[in-house]
């Protein structure tokens, strides 16, 4: 299929922010490389990346399909219908486009996109985040050109002659965020001389942490910390209410974080869950962290994602069945410790890929070529 300049590429998937923003990171890197160049990205009705990648500057259309439910429920039976509406109408918009390569960077509506553009013959590329790869991301691994994953051993789960390692590609404006430290701090109404913790529960937040946060904001006061905690939507009206009075004292919460790069820049300490995105921006900023992998996710791959910085010095985990008991404790403890802390920044650092969005593009230039 001929195409006319200038050339058009598909990004499929999202469904978390640990899919859409690198996503995200690779399209504002192609816009840089080729400004001409027309985007579009394709997701899921009703997920978050329908609301996030607008934001981010870029049209999204969305696909009716939706995950398997792990418990038996009626929404299951509707599962196969949505299916095939998904597979239909990602062969339509992928011959309405006519794009010169596709991107599948993981979650729902990249399987029948990729699918689609693969068995059109176009060329495409597979952005995989974790050390683990999932049931639809092997599959397709199989029909894709290219996998550009971000640990080592990745062959394991792909064709070895088609993977290359090229680190996460994150947001720009997160890997230049270490010299905004004043900039974040007036940005969220916070005092210079007193320490801050970021606590991040990943895109969705995270119910052991919340409830770990809820219990100690009174020694966070006591102790004269100031706090950013985001919290994710579910627990977003009782953290509000947990912190209306604290306000003041630079105690605040969250539902969703847009300025990332602020945070970071403004933190001392951050306590997170351990997905890949997370993971890949706090080696960026070189934030001393405490990690606290989530059990719900397939073959525990958070608890490897954070292994990986742990066994290199990098990071603390406190696991989740001791995050009630443990977890405030070493954030403590650490915002105590300097010399840890840089013991931590230093090493986490080593492990930081800033140039993962301009390898990925490279490589999808070259399929276009
Ligand atoms: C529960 C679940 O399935 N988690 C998975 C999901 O992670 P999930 O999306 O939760 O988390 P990640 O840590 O990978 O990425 C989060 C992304 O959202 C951004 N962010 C987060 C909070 C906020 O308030 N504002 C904001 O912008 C972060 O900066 C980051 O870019 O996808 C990851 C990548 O495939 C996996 O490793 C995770 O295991």
């Amino acid at each position: 299929m001929q195409n006319k300049k200038p050339f058009r590429v598909i990004i499929s998937g999202g469904g978390t922010g640990g899919h859409i923003y690198p996503a995200v990171a690779i399209a504002n890197e192609l816009k840089v490389r080729q400004p001409e160049a027309e985007i579009l990205f394709v997701g899921a009705k009703g997920r978050m990346e329908m609301t996030r990648v607008p934001e981010a500057g870029y049209k999204i259309i969305g696909l009716p399909i939706a995950g398997l439910q792990r418990r038996l429920t009626l929404k299951n039976l509707t599962f196969p219908f949505k299916v095939i509406s998904s597979v239909r109408a990602a062969r339509q918009i992928v011959k309405d486009f006519k794009p010169n390569a596709v991107v599948g960077v993981g979650g729902y509506a990249s399987a029948p996109v990729l699918f689609a553009a693969t068995s059109m013959g176009i060329p495409s590329l597979i952005q995989e985040q974790n050390s683990y790869a999932g049931i639809t991301n092997k599959l397709l691994g199989k029909r894709v050109n290219k996998i550009c994953v971000a640990y080592a051993g990745m062959s394991a789960f792909f064709p070895a002659d088609k993977v290359i390692l090229t680190g996460n590609p994150v947001r720009q404006d997160i890997v230049g965020s270490q010299n905004k430290r004043s900039e974040g701090l007036a940005f969220f109404g916070l005092k210079p001389g007193k320490p801050t913790i970021l606590v991040i529960g990943g895109s969705l937040g995270a119910r052991t942490i919340n409830e770990s946060t809820a219990a100690h904001l009174k020694e966070i006061q006591q102790k004269g910390y100031q706090l950013l905690w985001q919290t994710g939507k579910t627990y977003y009206p009782k953290a509000a209410e947990q912190t209306a009075t604290l306000v003041e004292t630079g105690i605040k919460s969250f539902e969703f974080i847009q300025r990332m790069d602020l945070a970071y820049a403004t933190s001392d300490v951050v306590i997170s869950r351990a997905g890949a995105l997370s993971i890949s921006e706090l080696c960026l900023v070189g934030k001393p962290a405490i990690l606290v992998p989530s059990p719900n996710v397939a073959e525990d791959h958070q608890t490897q994602n954070a292994l990986a910085l742990v066994n290199n010095q990098a990071a603390l985990l406190v696991k989740d069945v001791d995050a009630a008991t443990q977890l405030y404790p070493a954030a403590f403890a650490l915002l105590q410790d300097k010399p840890q802390q840089e013991l931590l920044s230093g090493n986490i650092q080593k492990l930081a890929k800033p140039e993962a969005a301009q390898t990925i593009v490279g490589e999808l230039l070259k399929l276009i070529k």
